[in-house]
């Protein structure tokens, strides 16, 4: 059974080659006047597979499973002009975000647009050159529904994606999410000079954030330990590939940032604030790349803030 991927940017582009391996790819995106080279300018370096055919007509989009690899800002308007045309089918949210608007994961708008379709999340440690490259890459499938997330766990494995299940959708799509604002706080630390332990201490504190949230979002606490929480965290939190991390990192050295780069920790992390404070929850470092990212708060500031905290437990 053939796949269609809708988002053609870095990571929708990535799986649609790595699912090429196992059969013809439909490639959605809206703006596709690269596809005659073969080489999206988003994934520079890797040529499609003859397999995937790239539109950017909505109407060739007729598989039954179909992957949304759109950014977790866009895919809410996205859903309201076209999700109609989508009920029904296995749809499979790509995005790590929390929206803006609404404060819900991707999977909620999903089902919201969508309520007759099976809803699913892959997420999970993976850069898209890595896996375009078709380097070995682990990652979380969810979905509620545990027949249809064991059908497509083996749908969409790969030769190099080896899929996890896992029937807590809120677990991995919190983990996904929250990882990438953790991310910009590791990279802030960095790129203020604050060194590796400063940067230990984020990814610690910081999951701890992650776990208090997600439970609060009734997610698994073991979830968020697996591939979608705390392995996704700790690549994003040490590796320069990340947009989110080097974004934190231009945040801390005072640099700007190529504002069209991808970086959803950033609107996350307002999102993030926003349900701290609706929920009552304790969220420090997340609250503070909200300030950071709004340029609400200065660096040293924020520092100053996390240090003088009220010592406590661990
Ligand atoms: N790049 C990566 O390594 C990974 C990305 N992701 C996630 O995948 C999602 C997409 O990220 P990337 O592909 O990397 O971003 P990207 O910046 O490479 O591409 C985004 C694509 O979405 C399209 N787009 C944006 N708004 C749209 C709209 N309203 N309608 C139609 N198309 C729209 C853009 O034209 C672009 O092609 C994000 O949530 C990201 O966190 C997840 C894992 C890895
Ligand atoms: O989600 C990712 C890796 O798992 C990609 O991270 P960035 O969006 O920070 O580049």
């Amino acid at each position: 059974m053939s796949v269609a991927v809708i988002g053609a940017g870095a990571f929708g582009t990535a799986l649609a080659v790595s699912l090429a391996a196992k059969g013809p790819v439909t490639l959605w995106g809206r703006d596709t006047g690269w596809s005659e080279s073969r080489e999206n300018p988003r994934l520079p370096g890797v040529t499609l597979p003859a397999n995937i055919h790239v539109t950017s007509d909505l109407a060739q989009i007729t598989q039954q499973t179909v992957l949304l690899a759109l950014p977790a800002q866009s895919l809410g308007g996205f859903l309201a002009a076209e999700g109609a045309r989508l009920d029904g089918r296995n749809l499979v949210s790509c995005a790590k975000g929390i929206d803006l608007g609404t404060l819900e994961g991707p999977s909620v708008l999903i089902r919201a647009a969508c309520p007759a379709a099976i809803v699913a999340v892959l997420t999970g440690p993976s850069f898209a050159a890595d896996i375009a490259r078709g380097l070995p890459t682990a990652l979380t499938l969810a979905c509620a529904d545990a027949d249809a997330a064991k059908a497509l766990q083996h749908q969409l494995s790969t030769p190099n994606l080896r899929l996890y299940r896992t029937t807590d959708v809120a677990g991995a799509e919190m983990g996904g999410a929250l990882k990438n604002v953790i991310a910009i706080a590791a990279g802030a630390a960095i790129g203020a000079g604050y060194g590796d332990s400063a940067r230990a201490a984020v990814i610690t504190r910081g999951f701890a954030e992650m776990q208090r949230l997600a439970a609060a979002m009734q997610a698994q606490p073991e979830t968020l330990a697996g591939l979608s929480g705390l392995g996704d965290l700790v690549l994003t939190c040490t590796s320069e590939q990340s947009r989110n991390f080097r974004y934190g990192q231009a945040l801390g050295a005072g640099r700007d940032f190529d504002a069209r780069t991808t970086v959803e920790g950033a609107a996350t992390a307002r999102a993030v604030a926003a349900l701290a404070a609706r929920l009552g929850l304790d969220l420090p470092i997340s609250t503070l790349i909200a300030g950071l990212a709004e340029g609400r708060i200065a660096m040293e500031q924020a520092l100053q803030i996390l240090l003088n905290r009220p010592l406590k437990e661990e």
